[in-house]
């Protein structure tokens, strides 16, 4: 565990979004300088807008944001030239090349000399890119596009690494490549890096810490193995044929809590999930229980406890359910992030961030 400062400590952040979406509901996090720490939340939870305001492209309604020691608020410019941004989107220029736009990112952080172009050589050849470097980015594949604009994001040697959902859209053996490479930055360079992902995998893989977003708030942070320690016991999982009713959802649930050597059950639509000291004991009870309430069921599974079971627990329903819907705590907007309010931002963060 470090002793230094945290690279981000950001407390009681609110947004609201013209159209009523509290996307920000006294979100709050802490980061560990040179650890990489996941935001891990359904589409909607209020990630993007974390990042936004702590990499100064949008202002929270209320709370305090210090990055790398810096108030993201009151100075924003210091902040923007202590971090690197990799948006969602990508920042680079289609009709450059990968050595042109780091070149050209470098010169927009007021980098000159043949610095740059070491600097630019280094991450192409670090990113598997040398070959392409001199390459239209518009022909680079989504890995290698991806690789490029996380290589833009650090050609000023940034402290603070904000990674938005980095491997989105990318195939299984580029996602596996890319967490390679940022394991590998944050363990041999020190840098600390803050990753946004929906992917459970992601986030239990890289993070060292996660908070688990949700509406807008933290429901729950550790580091993956605390957060799966809280939950004592095998996750058992019943598919039911059949979408019970309201009540009938409660007796199920009553009747199935009954038993000791269950706990925790939960009924979302078909799906039905129990914890159990021993899950596999615990099966034929509730097949029982579940028969003697006329209830069909289409599969019983039981499994060691997941990321996806902390989401459940803390957030009520299960995390592939609330991906598929908004997390936001109104109705309304649907905007998508880099909407109405971000603010123009100098090239340290806004090269990547703002398009
Ligand atoms: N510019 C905007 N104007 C209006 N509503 C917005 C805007 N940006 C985001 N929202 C809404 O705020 C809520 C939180 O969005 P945010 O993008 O922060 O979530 P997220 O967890 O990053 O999701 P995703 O993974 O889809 O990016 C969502 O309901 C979203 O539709």
């Amino acid at each position: 565990m470090t002793t230094a400062a945290p690279a981000v400590e950001a407390a009681g952040l609110t947004k609201t979004y013209p159209g009523g979406v509290r996307a920000l509901d006294g979100m709050g996090v802490t980061v560990a300088a040179g650890t990489v720490f996941g935001l891990l939340g359904p589409n909607g939870a209020g990630k993007s807008t974390t990042v936004k305001i702590l990499t100064t492209l949008a202002r929270p309604d209320s709370g305090t944001a210090l990055v790398a020691g810096h108030d993201a608020l009151r100075h924003p410019d210091r902040v923007r030239r202590a971090i690197g941004v990799v948006a969602q989107k990508s920042g680079a220029d289609p009709v450059a090349t990968g050595r042109e736009n780091l070149l050209l990112q470098g010169r927009l952080y007021g980098r000159r000399g043949p610095e740059v172009g070491r600097r630019a050589d280094e991450l192409l050849e670090r990113f598997d890119l040398a070959d392409a470097g001199r390459r239209l980015v518009r022909t680079y594949s989504g890995g290698m596009q991806r690789r490029l604009d996380v290589a833009l994001g650090l050609m000023h040697r940034p402290q603070v690494l904000f990674l938005d959902e980095p491997t989105t859209g990318l195939d299984p053996e580029a996602r596996t490549a890319m967490w390679e490479e940022i394991a590998r930055l944050a363990g041999e360079e020190g840098l600390t890096i803050v990753l946004t992902t929906h992917y459970l995998e992601e986030a239990d893989r890289l993070a060292e810490r996660i908070a688990i977003v949700d509406r807008g708030r933290v429901v729950a942070e550790g580091t993956p193995d605390e957060l799966k320690g809280e939950l004592h016991g095998d996750a058992v999982h019943v598919e039911l044929g059949d979408t019970p009713d309201e009540v009938d959802a409660r007796l199920l649930a009553t009747a199935l809590g009954e038993f000791a050597a269950v706990r925790e059950v939960a009924v979302d639509g078909r799906r039905l999930s129990a914890r159990a000291d021993d899950g596999p004991a615990a099966v034929p009870h509730v097949l029982a229980v579940l028969e003697q309430q006329g209830a069909a069921v289409a599969s019983v599974t039981v499994a060691r406890p997941s990321l996806d079971d902390v989401y459940l627990r803390y957030a009520g329903r299960r995390f592939a359910d609330a991906d598929s819907g908004t997390g936001a705590s109104t109705g309304g907007g649907t905007g998508g992030p880099g909407g109405t309010d971000v603010e123009p931002a100098a090239p340290a963060a806004g090269r990547a961030g703002a398009r």
